[in-house]
C-alpha cells in the first residue's frame, strides 16, 4: 500500500543544540534504513519549508504507523497521511 505522508518538523526553539542534530543524526540514519528496504520510497524537501513529502510503501495502515511512529522526531513533527491508489492514467508500472 502506498502513503503520501508529509510531514513539518518543529523542534522547540529552546532545544539544546546538541540535542537536536543527535535527534536529526538518528532521522537520518532510520530514513536512509527505511529507503534501502523500499518501505520509504520516496523523500522530498518541500522546497522553503522545513517540511517533506514522502512516499511509503508498506503491508497495510498498521505498519505505516509503526514505521511513522519510530521516528525519532516524531514527537517534534505535524504528520498528515494520504493513502494512494494506482491511477488508470499513469503509464508508469512501478507506481503500484
Ligand atoms: O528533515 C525532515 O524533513 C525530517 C526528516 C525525515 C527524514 C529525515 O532524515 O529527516
Amino acid at each position: 500500500m502506498l502513503f503520501q505522508v508529509e510531514m513539518t518538523v518543529k523542534l522547540p526553539p529552546d532545544m539544546p543544540a546538541e540535542q537536536a542534530a543527535e535527534i536529526k543524526a538518528t532521522e537520518k540514519a532510520y530514513a536512509e534504513d527505511l529507503q534501502h528496504q523500499g518501505k520509504w520510497r520516496h523523500l522530498w524537501r518541500v522546497a522553503g519549508s522545513y517540511s517533506n513529502v514522502s512516499i511509503f510503501d508498506v503491508e497495510d495502515n498498521a505498519e505505516l504507523q509503526a514505521l511513522v511512529s519510530s521516528l525519532p522526531l516524531f514527537p517534534y513533527m505535524d504528520i498528515s497521511v494520504k493513502p494512494l491508489c494506482r491511477h488508470p492514467s499513469s503509464v508508469r508500472d512501478d507506481d503500484s
